[in-house]
């Protein structure tokens, strides 16, 4: 599972920078960050045998009758948490779910995630991903109350997220996750921040990890982050874009390719592996876009996509090819807009990565380009084009999801079947909430 050296540098680690507690990490299938910390002591043999957990209390696990799981750090995610004192000082580790027959735990998002990009290394391919993850700041945990008016890219007085956003990038760099950018997003206090892009497992890794430090760096400015996807009707929402790619072992981008008559610089292999995203975009949508807020982002036109399509400068496009940077093939890569920030990050790479070789597998090749907002062609446009909508509804999201034997191979029973039942639960209690709109649009009349 990790090599030995791995395993010494982390022991000398703790050692040596007087760490005092470990914290061990992983997430229940709904991305829900778990943590318990052990001492120094234990962690050699956690490394060895596993630590042991109640696994009936994590949700999406396992029954009462079979709870005792086992949690194996993996070496290579270990780091100091910077936010802690150094003195007796605080780390973490990510771990792997075990069984307590040391089998990996089909319920774990992490190894779920672990296989896809197996599978993806057997076909001689790297998956890398970089994201770029949206959010707000407010001083209330229970609305959006924007604490300045300012809009993309603006850098004024006003933008008082200017100071958590630079301590967002420093924190995150002390915990070696590089930030491309940091940026004041379109919306009143909505921010943004675009992780550079590495390998799949650590790149969601990196998200949920970030997802964290804005959290909790502004929760010592007694503020609020939220990744709501859609916070207020008629202002932007909360998008986390995946740039994906695949490498070869040598280190080469595969998705590169030096002729022009090759569209947008992409390569034969990532033309399939676009077809497959956009064939497979509305069995996975229930992963990438996991909540009945999810839905209310895609209701507005413009830069959110509504139907699986792909363009180079068209941002209402599921898929969009970044312009091509001459002699810099390393960053040639997809953009895929669809993902809001409350999908799990290991379920919705293994998802959408999991399309894609299915369409290099299957050899897709890549429809034509959508070069006009989408959202203006008619019903008839779109169907003499194939194009696919995306899920209208967290409901029609299950229904497209139940059916699909791509997920349920890639998401295994386990995660399948839970995903199926909690979601189908909360679609029912939103249908069957009375909100406030009807009261007042009913409740007088008639
Ligand atoms: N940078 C952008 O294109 C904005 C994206 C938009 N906020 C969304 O929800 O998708």
């Amino acid at each position: 599972m990790s090599s030995e050296k791995d395993i010494d540098f982390v022991l000398r680690t703790v050692e040596e920078r007087d760490i005092r507690f470990v914290r061990l990490w992983f997430t229940d299938v709904l991305g829900n960050l778990k943590s318990f910390a052990i001492s120094p002591e234990e962690l050699e043999e956690a490394f060895e045998e596993g630590i042991g957990f109640d696994g009936s209390s994590i949700d999406g696990f396992v029954s009462l009758e079979e709870s005792d799981m086992l949690a194996f750090p993996d070496p290579d995610t270990f780091t100091l948490l910077p936010w802690r004192p150094t003195e007796s000082g605080v780390a973490r580790v990510f771990c792997d779910v075990y069984t307590p027959s040391r089998e990996p735990f089909d319920g774990d998002p992490r190894n779920c995630l672990l296989k896809v990009f197996t599978k993806a290394d057997k076909m001689g391919y790297i998956p890398n991903v970089g994201p770029k993850i949206e959010y707000f700041y407010s001083d209330s945990q229970h609305e959006l109350r924007p604490k300045d008016d300012a809009g993309y890219f603006d850098l004024t007085p006003m933008d008082n997220a200017n100071d958590l956003r630079r301590q967002t990038t420093l924190m995150l760099e002390k915990m070696s996750i590089p930030v491309q950018y940091s940026y004041h997003a379109a919306g009143p206090s909505q921010n943004g921040v675009e992780l550079r892009f590495t390998e799949a497992v650590s790149c969601a890794d990196n998200i949920v990890t970030a997802r964290l430090v804005i959290k909790q760096l502004a929760a010592q400015q007694g503020m609020y982050a939220s990744f709501m996807p859609k916070p207020v009707a008629g202002q932007p929402g909360s998008a986390m874009f995946l740039y994906q790619s695949l490498f070869s072992h040598e280190g080469e981008n595969l998705f590169w390719a030096p002729k022009d008559y090759h569209v947008a610089h992409l390569s034969d292999l990532a033309q399939h592996y676009v077809a497959g995203i956009l064939k497979y975009a509305p069995e996975f949508t229930l992963v990438t876009n996991p909540t009945v807020n999810s839905y209310k982002r895609f209701i507005s036109t413009g830069e959110v996509p509504n139907y699986a399509t792909w363009g180079r400068k068209n941002r209402s496009a599921l898929v969009r090819i970044p312009a091509h940077k001459p002699g810099k093939h390393v960053s040639t890569r997809i953009e895929l807009r669809s993902p809001d920030p409350t999908a799990n990050p290991y379920l919705a790479l293994a998802a959408t990565i999991a399309a894609g070789l299915k369409g290099i597998e299957e050899k897709l090749p890549l429809p034509e380009e959508s070069a006009r907002d989408t959202f203006l062609l008619s019903q008839k446009e779109l169907e003499a084009k194939g194009i696919r909508r995306l899920p209208r509804t967290l409901g029609e999201a299950i229904q497209n999801f139940e059916e699909s034997e791509l997920m349920r191979e890639v998401l295994g029973d386990h995660i399948f079947d839970y995903l199926v039942q909690e979601k189908k639960h909360e679609w029912n209690d939103y249908c069957t909430a009375v909100t406030d709109w009807e009261r007042k649009r009913y409740y007088g009349g008639f």
